[in-house]
């Protein structure tokens, strides 16, 4: 039977990608996305902008909704000091399967937990398994639909705290208007938008970084 998407994807890595440096492995896959065949990661523009939230932020615990392949998790990772732990949230098996693979070859693995499953049903639980108080930065990066009622959850499960960071991906393109309206209107948040463009493309699109004015 027919590869999948992220199969291709994993097996550019495995091929083009220098084993333990995650660099090689961001490249790799910008390269594979850019002149193969295109996928949704982050990419390498919106990616750098990623970079730079992420270095002023210094997070010590981080959240990552949406793994796909691992692209944005190995990006985030590599700049995490060595006792930092990321968690990712991936509801798609087979993408969570290729993610692990992908976080391996560029030695992240020990920094790295991809949870399998909803993160509606995951969130209420974090606190508990990985004894956390609260997330210093959160990327959203799964469904649209699924990023108002997720920050809402984490406000509710006191998973944010003041000074938290989080970060959206495609908030022009596809969009997730009801979220904008909550983070950019709501004063438990101060909010910027970073214009960019769709990954691989010059359709427009934007991060927003929301930063949690506690409770
Ligand atoms: O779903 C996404 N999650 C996380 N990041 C995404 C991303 O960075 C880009 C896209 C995207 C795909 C195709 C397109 F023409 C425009 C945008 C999607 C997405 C949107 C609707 C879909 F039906 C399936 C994929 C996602
Ligand atoms: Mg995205």
């Amino acid at each position: 039977t027919r590869t999948t998407r992220p199969q291709r994807l994993l097996q550019a890595v495995s091929i083009n990608a220098v084993r333990g440096d995650p660099d090689s492995v961001i490249k790799a896959i910008d390269h594979f996305c850019k002149h193969t065949e295109w996928a949704m990661n982050v990419g390498d523009e919106k990616g750098a902008i990623l970079d730079l939230v992420v270095m002023e932020t210094c997070p010590s615990t981080v959240l990552e909704l949406g793994t796909y392949c691992g692209y944005s998790t190995v990006r985030i990772t590599r700049l995490l000091p060595p006792a930092t732990k990321l968690i990712t949230v991936e509801m798609n098996p087979e993408y969570a399967h290729v993610a692990r693979q992908v976080i391996q070859h560029a030695g992240l693995q020990d920094k790295v937990c991809v949870l399998e499953g909803e993160s509606a049903d995951l969130i209420p639980k974090m606190a508990n398994m990985f004894g956390i108080q609260a997330f210093d930065f959160v990327f959203l990066d799964h469904w649209k639909d699924h990023y108002l009622p997720d920050i809402r959850l984490l406000e509710d499960c006191g998973l944010l705290a003041q000074g938290s960071v989080v970060l959206a991906d495609n908030v022009v393109c596809p969009g997730a208007p009801d979220y904008l309206n909550y983070v950019r209107y709501n004063l438990k948040y101060s909010s910027r938008f970073y214009q960019a463009h769709l990954e691989y493309t010059r359709v427009l699109d934007g991060l927003e970084r929301s930063e949690y004015q506690g409770d």
